[in-house]
């Protein structure tokens, strides 16, 4: 793999945030005309985020390219603390605000596992994951119903509460919801950048559970809500009619002033535009 190659991978890593917090109106999430509901965040939050992540996706392709062993967990297994030091380095450039948790584990993984199939092509971006993450939930899950309640995270709780696997279960699956709903979305999505975008993330959130909206809602009702919210946007016609698009503003507005937020969607979105870039779909 060339340094060409691995610059172009770092750059629709990148890409990806960018066009993802660039589209709206997105309910529940931070775009550049609302925050929605995360007032400590803006679309200047993203943006400094985002440039503050370009060494680790840059040490996330190094890894990916450079790695000849048989078991790919150790793939993972080498990954994993770089993805803790960008962390730090992201609440750093957000004054300690979480903008991207959530995809620096995701969007890692995906950069790390294109890397190492651009030299074993016989392999798909699912094969690869899979075999990187294989038994992931299981250890990750291990022993958390002994740690101390406070010291959970979100994920973590949920997992407790109500067996929800969250982004380790589709991580651990191939993200399998990027790949079945996101990807063929956006692959057959009409109209412009922005229109084919907001109907890819509709068609996630009316396909996926999102930790973050339930942790928001505190309860796992608030995914059924939010299915039938998409299946009505769709059913108005989407991004392509003026009754799909006034229901969107509308839902905006309520997901606001419920105080309801779609960062696990936004997650998804973001993995789909990454890989429809390295697929030349977008
Ligand atoms: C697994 C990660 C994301 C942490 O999980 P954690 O339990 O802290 O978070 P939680 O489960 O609450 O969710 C985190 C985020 O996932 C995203 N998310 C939520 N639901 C979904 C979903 N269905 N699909 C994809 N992403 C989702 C959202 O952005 C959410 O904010 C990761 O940060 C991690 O492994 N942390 C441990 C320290 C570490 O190793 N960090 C480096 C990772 S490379
Ligand atoms: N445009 C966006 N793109 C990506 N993620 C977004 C966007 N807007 C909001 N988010 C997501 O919203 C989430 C932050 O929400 P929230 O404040 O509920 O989480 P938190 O920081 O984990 O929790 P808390 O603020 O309660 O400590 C992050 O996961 C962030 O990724």
């Amino acid at each position: 793999m060339d340094e060409l190659a691995k610059n172009a991978l770092v750059g629709d890593a990148l890409k990806a945030l960018l066009y993802e917090v660039s589209v709206n109106p997105k309910p529940g999430l931070v775009d550049p005309v609302s925050s929605g509901p995360h007032p400590d965040m803006d679309v200047f939050t993203f943006i400094d985020s985002t440039v503050s992540l370009r060494q680790y996706f840059t040490s996330c392709v190094g890894q990916g390219a450079a790695f000849h062993g048989d078991d790919l967990r150790q793939l993972f297994g080498s990954i994993r603390p770089i993805g803790v030091q960008a962390e730090h380095e992201m609440f750093a450039a957000t004054n300690g605000v979480n903008t991207h948790k959530g995809a620096i584990f995701s969007l890692g993984i995906l950069v790390t596992a294109e890397a190492y199939r651009l030299n074993h092509q016989q392999l798909t971006v699912t094969n690869v994951v899979q075999l990187m993450l294989r038994g992931l939930t299981a250890s990750d899950f291990k022993n958390l119903d002994r740690q101390p309640a406070d010291l959970l995270t979100a994920g973590e709780r949920q997992y407790l509460r109500y067996g929800t696997k969250g982004i380790r279960g589709e991580a651990e699956t191939g993200y399998p919801t990027v790949i079945s709903v996101g990807l063929p979305t956006l692959r057959a999505a009409k109209g412009n950048q922005n229109q084919r975008l907001l109907d890819t993330l509709m068609m996630l959130v009316g396909h996926s559970v999102d930790t973050n909206l339930v942790k928001r809602a505190g309860n796992e009702d608030v995914v059924e809500w939010a299915h039938v919210q998409a299946k009505r946007y769709f059913d108005l016609g989407g991004s392509q009619t003026e009754d799909g698009m006034a229901f969107l503003t509308q839902l905006n507005q309520t997901f606001t002033d419920r105080n309801l937020s779609l960062g696990g969607s936004a997650d998804l979105l973001i993995l789909t535009i990454f890989l429809g870039l390295r697929e030349g779909i977008i």
